[in-house]
Order: C-alpha cells, then structure tokens, then sequence
C-alpha cells in the first residue's frame, strides 16, 4: 500500500495530541489563552499538540518539511507557559528539552518548495470550539504536488453513538475514508450520504460568524430549498460530518474578501471528504490548489459536498451572487 509508513507515524502523532489536548483541557482554564498578533487565541494544548506533531514526523521523515499554524516565538518570551508546555509534551513524547520543543514547534514556519512535497498541521482547528468545550481538532495532511495525498483528522469530541464520543478520519489517495470511533480499536470504511435532492440536504458552517457570512448561506440554503436548520460546529469537524454522512453540503464564505484561506484549515479535510466519495472545490468550482504557499491564493469560498448535490449548490451560489 502506498504511503503505509506516512499513515502509520501520522496516525500515532495525531492520537498523542489528541491525548495531549483532551488532558490539557482538563485543567485548563478560559483565562490561559493568549492572544497571537492577529488577536487570534492559542492555548498551551496548541503548542503542545504542534511540537508531538512534529518530533514524531521529524523522527521518522528527518528530511521532511511541515508546516504549521504555530510558531514558538510566544514561549521563547514566556517561562511559566514554556514550562506548561514543556510538562504536557513529556507526558506524549517522553524527555524533551525546552529547546528541543520550541525548535521542533518553530519547524512550523519553514518554507518548502510548495509544490513539492510537505506536511501541514493544524495542532487546534477551532481553538475557539477547544475553549468552549465544543468541535475542535488536530489536523496532518501530506501534500504532494499542490494535491492531498493523505490525511489525518483527530476530533476528539466528534458525536458518537450513546455519549461514545470522538472520532479518528483519515484517508490516503485512492485508498477510502476510515474512522476509528471513540474508544473503538476497529476502523470502519465511511462514506458520504447519497442525497440527490437538495431540498432533502442538511448544510454545516462555523459557529464563528466572523470565519463565514452565514447570511450568504442562508441565502444559497434558500435557493436550494434546504429546510433544514444549518449545523455549526467548530473546525474540520465538518469535512468529517460530510464524509460520514452527517451533512451533505459545507458551506463556507469568509466574511472579509481579503481574507485567504489556510492550507492547514483544509489540506486534511478535502481528502478525508473526497475519499469518503464527496466532492471538494472553491465556490467557482474549481479544486483547491494547495502549492500556491501558507494560504490557498487562488481559491475563495470553501464548498464540500456529497457531490451528488456539488453541481445544484454552485448554480445556486451563483445565482445569489449575481444578486449581490
Ligand atoms: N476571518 C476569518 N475568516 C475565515 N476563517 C478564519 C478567519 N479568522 C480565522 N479563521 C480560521 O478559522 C479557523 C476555524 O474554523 P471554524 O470557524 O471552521 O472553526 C481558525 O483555525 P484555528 O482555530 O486553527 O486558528 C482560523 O484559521
Ligand atoms: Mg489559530
Ligand atoms: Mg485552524
Ligand atoms: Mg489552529
């Protein structure tokens, strides 16, 4: 099987953040986020889950490139979060040094030759979900020229049968979507619904209304005939509701039009839905181009679907956009 020791390495690094992140948030309290430059918040549990990320891929890709959301500039500066930090990966990784941790963290802002080969990670999708102790999750994707060729998806507080929550995604090119949920040790092969009509469709978005403009989904949910009350959840969450058939339709328009996607926010989710059967584009339809650096340059609006319903959605898009 291609790319059997990527997966094997991926999934074992994502499971220990996942660890990490489920004990940090234990005992961490709202008042411990701090806020980045852009006045986004990050959380000790990021920083933890970052450096397991990375010391597990180093070890076993020396060669390798990732790139990641966090930096370590904020603990260089700070000894007492350092510390916290420094105690959680332990745990996960066993004995590292400061140092170790902060350079293994800062791997996360190398430059690669974006359309060669890289990892990108996410080590908190939705850290405003972890914070309020909804959807968050730990995201590693491979990427080989500009194209997903596996991905990693830990929601660890993914809903489940009978309050058994948590879910494991992951999917390697042309291999199927697995998930391994909450405790269970066996994977089982999902896929995304079959939905024809739109009318029949459920769509999720962001909780957050400032990551996307929720009037304009309602208003392409509108034309579609959709019923149904959106699903918000927090993070890549929702590329894995569409691949196990939880949603049909994800909806996502930034609110500003500045404003430019992360290759991290996406890279793992588009695999883990398009190998479960679903269909991933911008809102012009075309596919997500992942060589084009940090952001996805050339791509705006965000629409994952089971793909029966991707045609129905983009000619309603562009109908509520032409109204303006
Ligand atoms: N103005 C904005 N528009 C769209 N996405 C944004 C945004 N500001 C932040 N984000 C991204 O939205 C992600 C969360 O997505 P969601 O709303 O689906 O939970 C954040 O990931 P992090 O939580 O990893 O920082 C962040 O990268
Ligand atoms: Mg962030
Ligand atoms: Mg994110
Ligand atoms: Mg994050």
């Amino acid at each position: 099987m291609p790319y059997e020791k990527e997966l094997e390495i991926a999934l074992n690094a994502v499971k220990k953040a996942s660890a990490l992140c489920r004990r940090a948030q234990m005992t961490l309290v709202k008042s411990e986020a701090v806020a980045k430059k852009d006045r986004s918040p990050v959380t000790i549990a990021d920083f933890g889950s970052q450096a397991v990320v990375t010391l597990s891929l180093m070890a076993a890709f020396p060669g390798d490139f990732i790139v990641g959301e966090e930096d370590a500039g904020i603990l260089r500066e700070n000894a007492g979060l350092r510390q916290k930090v420094c105690a959680l990966v332990e745990e996960q990784a066993g004995p590292v040094s400061a140092d170790q941790m902060m350079d293994a963290i800062d791997q996360g802002a190398c430059t690669p030759d974006f359309s060669g080969r890289f990892w990108t990670v996410d080590p908190i999708d939705g850290t405003k979900g972890f914070l309020r102790e909804e959807q968050y999750a730990i995201a590693l994707a491979l990427v080989e020229n500009g194209q997903v060729v596996l991905g990693v998806l830990g929601c660890p507080d993914f809903p489940g049968d009978e309050g058994e929550n948590g879910g494991l995604f992951f999917a390697v090119r042309g291999g199927g979507t697995f998930m391994l949920p909450g405790n269970a040790q066996v994977r089982q092969k999902i896929a995304a619904d079959r939905i024809k009509d739109s009318r029949d469709a459920r769509f999720c978005e962001s909780v957050e209304s400032a990551h996307a403009a929720h009037d304009v989904h309602a208003r392409i949910a509108e034309a579609l005939g959709i019923k149904a009350q959106p699903l918000r959840m927090d993070s890549q969450a929702k590329y894995g509701a569409v691949a196990c058939g939880l949603a049909s339709v994800y909806l996502r328009l930034p609110r500003s039009s500045a404003y430019r996607e992360k290759i991290w926010d996406h890279a793992a989710g588009v695999i883990i839905v398009e190998e479960a059967g679903g269909r991933v584009t911008d809102f012009s339809g075309n596919p997500l181009d992942f060589s084009t650096g940090r952001t996805l340059e050339k791509n705006v609006g965000i629409l994952a679907t089971n793909t029966f319903l991707h045609d129905d959605v983009l000619k309603a898009i562009r109908a509520v956009q032409s109204e303006g």
